[in-house]
């Protein structure tokens, strides 16, 4: 078990030395992600007293996705972007917040791994206080120093060399894997260092919470419908017991919850617009948290396809997810696939919710 004073930078040599002996490049690359991320949380922190200098040309807009910037999304990206270049570490570069990746100039481009990142997460919530996070995903570029190309970044989840995200909330921490484990480390604010406080952390099995937008409940499809309905139904239900809901509206900070305390957190596919995959992004958002999930023991899903499997078609592909506990996670995994064999059709009814006269008796579509 690792000291708990060990530093981050200290931490990511040692993890590294158990499995075979550090990769320098890994190792300095990870180091510049961490900086970033006390130069974000230092910014956010700030809230209004900050006052943003972009570059010229990256004044907030509406980004790839057609949502809104806040300055804090275009002034985070710079930061990872600024950090993360120089050194010979990385050769490109994908964000959320850019349609297209960024290839590191030479003579820089010497680095062999590929950074990709959500800058900031749960950006809704920065004008009202609450934690916002960044997230990132690190990947091997192919050997040689030929040009990045975009093919090179849409691996599938399992080739992640190391994911993680931080979380700047309460206090600042950063929350990381390399293959072998999940870590956090809180940021100690005087001495300028993230230190280990949560070694191998584990997701909870038994849970009693759950997390999704109730407000698209009506747009769900029926195993999801169940799954929800089931947990509402609390002790009089199929489960048997009381569960209590969650919506924080930041990944980061419901990752975070389910690594302490268990739980499960859905943003399933929805009908309001049928073309549309999902609502969080593949690359940089589903793919690090199943990593991270994944190692600490739980699991990520699409409701139909591990996440991780995926074999990404576009850089800002989206995707239904599902991720938290092992067992609730194979429970709704399991509802789908009852539900696709054609079973389970009482959920089908639009007219069917916890108001609606077609509620199902108690243990009526109970499986397990
Ligand atoms: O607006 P909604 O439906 O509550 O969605 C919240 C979800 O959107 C996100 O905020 C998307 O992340 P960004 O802030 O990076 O766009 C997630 O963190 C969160 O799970
Ligand atoms: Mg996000
Ligand atoms: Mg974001």
């Amino acid at each position: 078990m690792p000291h708990r004073s060990m530093t981050f930078a200290k931490f990511i040599i040692e993890d590294q030395r158990r499995r075979g002996g550090p990769d320098a490049e890994l190792t300095a690359l990870l180091n510049d992600v961490q900086t970033a991320c006390k130069l974000i949380g230092v910014t956010v922190s700030r809230g209004p007293l900050h006052r943003h200098r972009t570059a010229p040309g990256t004044a907030p807009g509406i980004n790839v996705h057609d949502e809104e910037q806040k300055p804090l999304d275009v002034t985070a990206n710079e930061i990872m972007l600024d950090t993360c270049s120089w050194g010979g570490k990385v050769c490109g570069m994908a964000s959320e917040e850019m349609a297209e990746f960024y290839a590191v100039p030479p003579p820089h481009r010497k680095g062999r791994h590929l950074l990709v990142f959500d800058p900031l997460d749960g950006s809704s919530n920065i004008d009202v206080n609450v934690t916002v996070g960044t997230i990132f995903s690190i990947l091997r570029a192919p050997p040689g120093d030929a040009d990045p190309t975009e093919a090179d970044f849409l691996r599938p989840g399992t080739e992640q060399v190391a994911a993680g995200f931080a979380l700047y909330g309460p206090t600042t921490m950063i929350v990381v894997t390399l293959g072998a484990g999940v870590h956090g480390f809180t940021l100690d604010r005087e001495v300028g260092n993230f230190n280990l406080t949560h070694p191998d952390m584990r997701v909870p099995e038994e849970t009693g919470e759950f997390a999704v937008n109730m407000s698209n409940e009506r747009y769900w499809e029926p195993p999801v419908r169940r799954y929800v309905e089931e947990c509402v139904q609390g002790k009089a239900g199929p489960r048997g017991k009381d569960f209590n809901m969650r919506w924080i509206a930041s990944l980061v900070a419901e990752v975070y919850r389910i690594l302490i305390r268990g739980g499960l957190f859905m943003y399933p596919w929805d009908t309001r617009d049928a073309a549309r995959p999902g609502r969080l992004r593949l690359l940089y958002e589903a793919n690090p948290m199943a990593m991270i999930l994944e190692q600490a023991g739980g699991a990520a899903s699409t409701g139909r396809e591990r996440i991780l499997d995926m074999v990404p078609t576009a850089l800002h592909q989206r995707v239904p997810l599902i991720l938290g506990s092992k067992a609730e996670v194979e429970r709704i995994v399991r509802y789908h696939e009852a539900h696709d064999r054609g079973e389970d059709r009482v959920f089908d009814s639009p007219l069917f919710n916890t108001r609606s006269l077609f509620r199902l008796p108690a243990g009526a579509a109970g499986g397990t």
